[in-house]
Parts: C-alpha cells; structure tokens; sequence
C-alpha cells in the first residue's frame, strides 16, 4: 500500500517528497475536498517536483463540482491537465445517477489520464463503480466531502470497501481509498490492501487547511512500511503489472 500525499505548495510539495511520499497529489485543502489550485500554481510545484523528484507520480484535482457542471468540468480538467501531472482527479458526487454517468463517460473520452473519485460520505454506489470499472480510467478513488462527519470507514462498511477494492483491482485498475484517514486506521486499510491510501488531515499539525507537518507525514510512512513488511507481496505485482511505470 502506497501513500498519497496532498499538498498545496512547492514548500509542502518538496517536503512530501523527501519523507518518503509515492504519490504527489496537489490540492487546495481549505477550498474542500478536491479543492483545486490555480494551473499557475499547480505548474510551479510540477515544475519543482520534475526536477527533484523525476519519476514521482503526480496528480491534482479540479475542485469540487457538482456532475451535471459538464462545462466547468470539462474546462478545468483541461487546464489541470495541461499543467504536465500525470493523473487529473475528478470528484464524482452523489445526486443525480445520469449525471454521473454522463460525467463518467465524458471523462473517458478525455485526452489525460483522469481518476474519478467517488465522493462516498453516503456510501458507494456499486452499479456507478461497475460503470466506471468497465471504462479506461487508470484508477479509481474513494473520499469522503464533510471532512467532520468522521472518516472513510464511519461512512462505508468494510464489506463494501473490501468489494470496491477487489472489482477495480479485478478491472485492471489501481486502487486508492482516502477521507480523513488517520494513522490508526493504517491496520484496517492494510487488510482492504488498497494500491495506496490518500492523506490530508493526518499528514498536518492542525486541521488540514493547516501546513503539512514533516513528521507526521514520517510517522505515517513508517507505520506503513511496518505494515507493508508484513502483507502480501503478490499485491505490489499485480499493481506492478497494471501500471509498470509506477513503480
Ligand atoms: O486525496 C486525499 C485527500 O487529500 C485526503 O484528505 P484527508 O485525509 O484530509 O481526508
């Protein structure tokens, strides 16, 4: 299980990197949960990160919007894309289900590489991760939006992460589960083995709005280091074998 960390700037970016972050994904915290930065933003943190870090995997989200923004979506993903990160995350909020589909569709036709993330504080909807599991998306994520309502796990059974794990990992995808996740949910995470967990709120000092604190995000890598010395290594190849380039 791999960490993801989310930052908002070069400074919190470099910091990330150097403790021990694999992925980098780059967002405005106090803007919600997708929070998006400016594409000038977003360009000098890449541009920082390409040069310190070269094969670090890079993401950034869009901000929040609702689905049926199909515009303003289609237009930030383009310019997040264009920013050179290798993902583009894209929330799928809950409401209306042909509205997500219709965004779920939109977004595979995309020329970048997009990663939806089910907004899941009210649960997953199997049926939309079926739908998404059948197009060619790199990967998918869960988060959760209300950041105060408690974690992933107070909003989704591990009955039903374990099942949102295990059929996109069947589909060919990577994994990713967040939503104020906290170091102490590292043994139930590393039992879902996800490809990698995503962190905000455990990786600051204060709330997540706060600044990245270098030692909490070290004491997360080392609780998952310890962990990952003991789960199985067939997961890293099979997450090897469908995205060789991450690893
Ligand atoms: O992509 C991951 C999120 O930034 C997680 O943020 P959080 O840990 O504060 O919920």
């Amino acid at each position: 299980m791999r960490l993801l960390a989310s930052v908002r700037d070069r400074g919190e970016a470099l910091a990330a990197a150097s403790g021990g972050a694999d992925f980098i994904d780059l967002k405005e915290p106090s803007d919600g949960a997708l929070g998006g930065l400016p594409p000038a933003r977003i360009r000098e943190i890449v541009a920082a990160l390409r040069d310190a870090h070269p094969a670090l995997p890079l993401s950034a989200t869009i901000g929040d919007h609702p689905a049926d923004a199909a515009d303003e979506i289609d237009a930030r993903v383009d310019a997040v894309g264009a920013c050179g990160v290798d993902y583009v995350k894209v929330g799928v909020a809950g409401g209306d289900t042909r509205a997500q589909r219709a965004l779920l569709a939109r977004l595979a036709d995309s020329p970048w590489a997009v990663v939806p993330v089910f907004i899941a504080d009210r649960g997953l909807d199997p049926a939309l991760v079926e739908a998404a599991c059948e197009l060619p998306f790199p990967a998918l994520m869960a988060d959760t939006e209300d950041k105060r309502a408690g974690s992933l796990f107070d909003c989704v059974s591990e009955a039903a992460l374990a099942a949102f794990v295990e059929r996109v990992r069947g589909a060919g995808k990577l994994v990713g589960l967040s939503g104020a996740l906290r170091e102490h949910h590292l043994p139930r995470l590393a039992l879902l083995a996800p490809d990698f967990a995503g962190f905000r709120g455990a990786l600051c000092h204060g709330p997540r709005t706060g600044v990245l604190d270098p030692d909490a995000l070290r004491s997360v890598r080392r609780a998952l280091h310890r962990l990952s010395a003991r789960h199985s290594p067939c997961i890293d190849e099979g997450a090897r074998r469908i995205a060789p380039s991450l690893f």
